[in-house]
């Protein structure tokens, strides 16, 4: 399979940004990597008809684990799918420091499984558990209790402490947390790095084994910048 490039946007951008994925598609026109963009959800839609006819995917940051009905705020995998969503990454560390649990990951990712979606289950340990020892069994728990059932998905291993912060994992750091998860959940899901990857870093990450691509969040803002990471895949 590909590496999968994807592109976390957060809570930036504007439906002006559609101009961003016409210009990555011209940066990019032949990528190896598949690329993806998950742009806030209010301008999914926006970014999907931009995205049309070049090979760059659009995905959500969130859905909800409930079928349409009585729950206020939340997205249904359904109208993201009907929308243009391809994927959703699900349990982001930004959403389990406010309280999103394993269980409620695993629910999610579950119904959107079930409406064509394919989620990215983010796992992490902070700063004091890797200093503990216990990031291997930190993210080990994770992955048991939130990682669905069945279907397709990708897991991206996000050290929390290296998210938006400049500090990148070290190449042994996350050779040895990527085997590990490839030993608990087999051949099959790729395994995303994230955590302040940037084009100067991109290559090194993106060529050490059992890394299936990377999620990015600031160095993805800008289309030059996310495009050399995307190059930088193989
Ligand atoms: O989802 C992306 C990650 O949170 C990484 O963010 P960052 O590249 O800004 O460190």
């Amino acid at each position: 399979m590909k590496q999968l490039i994807a592109a976390n946007w957060k809570m930036n951008g504007h439906p002006d940004w559609a101009s961003k994925v016409r210009q990555l598609a011209k940066l990019v026109p032949a990528p190896s990597a598949e690329i993806l963009i998950c742009p806030p959800h209010l301008i999914l839609d926006t970014l999907s008809a931009a995205a049309d006819e070049t090979s760059i995917a659009i995905g959500a940051q969130d859905c909800s684990e409930f079928s349409a009905g009585a729950h206020t705020g939340e997205s249904d995998a359904a109208l993201l799918a009907e929308i243009g969503a391809s994927y959703v990454i699900l349990g982001h560390s930004e959403r389990r420091a406010a309280g999103e649990t394993d269980a409620r990951v695993k629910a999610k990712a579950g119904r959107a499984i079930e409406q064509g979606l394919r989620p990215i289950i983010c796992v992490g340990e902070s700063l004091a558990q890797r200093e503990a020892g216990s990031a291997v069994s930190v993210v080990g728990a994770q992955l048991q209790a939130s990682l669905p059932d069945g279907g397709e998905f990708d897991i991206a291993y996000e050290p929390i402490w290296a998210i938006g912060t400049g500090k990148t994992a070290t190449v042994t750091d996350i050779a040895e947390m990527h085997t590990a998860i490839r030993d608990m959940v087999g051949e099959t899901p790729r395994i995303l790095y994230g955590g302040s990857v940037k084009p100067a870093n991109a290559q090194e990450i993106l060529g050490i084994m059992n890394v299936g691509g990377a999620l990015v969040g600031g160095a993805s803002l800008e289309m030059e910048s996310f495009a050399t990471i995307v190059q930088a895949a193989h």
